[in-house]
């Protein structure tokens, strides 16, 4: 079984000391757990910006990835308010979400600064975490072409100019984000197996991930079609986030 990334962002959810003692709960898991230590699950964490600098120490510690959870396509400059994903860089950012479902509905983000935004990743050797999905709940057939128009429309940029690194794919249904409850298991299913057939001989190293209340218990039943899981509220309690590894390695004894 392929290396699966499991992680979560932090949102705006917590400030500084609920998001250190979180970072260092799920990083003291992380550091014991076989499916981390075997290298089969890279784990993540996307904290607020102004967290990153003590969350990376704990994080590295225990082999988690941190992430940022947006950035700015230009270098440097008078953009009062962003962050370049070249100094992400330097503070030992991995990941970056790009065109998060709340930033595109509350925030003005386009297909087009989406497409600048993973440009600019990708040549800071920082892995975009391209937040896709559909808005409304329908057929997986209809979904699965919304999301390959909205994927290929943020890779835009990025074939324009050769780029190369690692993407990291997160389907998540607008529907399903904040929900009661993820998007079924067959309809995740379908959407995640055609982003990753549309990617299997990509130029870009992509994995696909499922966001979207997603939680323990969902990963057995939609493993076959995801790379790993983004996890948003149901990981706020640590044990939880142990709980999904425990899932991951559990797939690979049962393999
Ligand atoms: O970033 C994570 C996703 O937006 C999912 O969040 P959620 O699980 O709280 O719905």
């Amino acid at each position: 079984m392929p290396r699966m990334l499991i992680g979560s962002s932090l949102k705006m959810y917590f400030g500084r000391a609920r998001t250190l003692e979180w970072t260092r709960a799920v990083a003291a898991i992380c550091a014991d757990h076989p499916a981390v230590r075997g290298g089969l699950v890279e784990p993540f964490v996307i904290p607020t910006f102004p967290s990153i600098p003590d969350v990376v120490p704990i994080a590295t510690d225990a082999r988690m990835l941190v992430g940022a959870q947006d950035l700015h396509w230009e270098d440097a400059g008078a953009f009062t308010g962003e962050v370049s994903a070249l100094e992400l860089a330097e503070h030992g950012v991995a990941l970056a979400e790009i065109g998060h479902a709340e930033r595109r509905a509350m925030f003005g983000e386009s297909d087009a600064t989406v497409a600048l935004k993973v440009a600019a990743a990708l040549r800071h050797g920082i892995a975009p975490v391209l937040c896709i999905g559909e808005t409304r709940e329908g057929a997986p057939d209809d979904a699965a072409a919304a999301c390959i128009r909205q994927l290929e429309a943020s890779l835009a940029l990025a074939r324009e100019t050769d780029a190369v690194g690692r993407l990291v794919v997160a389907y998540e249904p607008v529907w399903a984000i904040g929900a009661p409850r993820p998007a079924g298991d067959d309809h995740i299913r379908a959407v995640a197996g055609a982003l990753r057939a549309h990617l299997a001989d990509d130029a870009l190293d992509a994995q696909v991930i499922y966001g979207g209340s997603a939680g323990p218990g969902l990963l057995p039943r939609i493993a076959d079609s995801v790379d790993g899981m983004f996890l948003g509220r149901f990981a706020h309690d640590p044990a939880a986030f142990g709980a999904i590894l425990d899932e991951a390695l559990e797939l690979q004894v049962a393999r």
